[in-house]
């Protein structure tokens, strides 16, 4: 556990439960948020990607980058047990990633 958690357990434990879980509750849709925002960041980014592959006819899919990705998110990790999360975590943001990519190109969107 890092010193922030253990800053954060101590505080809570100060509140009744029904409190600590509001707030860590408020906390996580805050981070939910944060989310949301890079995601849409990254759909654009992926959009743009979609586009130029279209164009030079590649497919939507890359074996080989899916796997560089996947081992780039491993080696971000500063808890290494939640690895397998964060592999069907990504996994699933790559495959919505290529259903954008193919329905940009049944649109025919450039
Ligand atoms: O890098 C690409 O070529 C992408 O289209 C992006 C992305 C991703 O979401 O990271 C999506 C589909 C590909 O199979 C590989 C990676």
């Amino acid at each position: 556990m890092t010193q922030l958690q253990h800053r954060w357990q101590h505080e809570l434990a100060q509140l009744p439960q029904d409190q600590a879980l509001a707030v860590v509750r408020k906390e996580v849709t805050a981070i939910d948020h944060q989310l949301i925002r890079l995601l849409q960041q990254r759909f654009e980014a992926v959009k743009a990607i979609g586009a130029i592959k279209a164009q030079q006819a590649q497919p939507v899919r890359d074996f080989q980058r899916e796997d560089a990705v996947l081992a780039d998110v491993v080696g971000q990790l500063s808890d290494p047990a939640l690895a397998a999360h964060f592999q069907a975590i990504f996994t699933t943001i790559m495959q919505e990633s290529r259903r954008v990519q193919t329905s940009q190109r049944e649109e025919g969107v450039k």
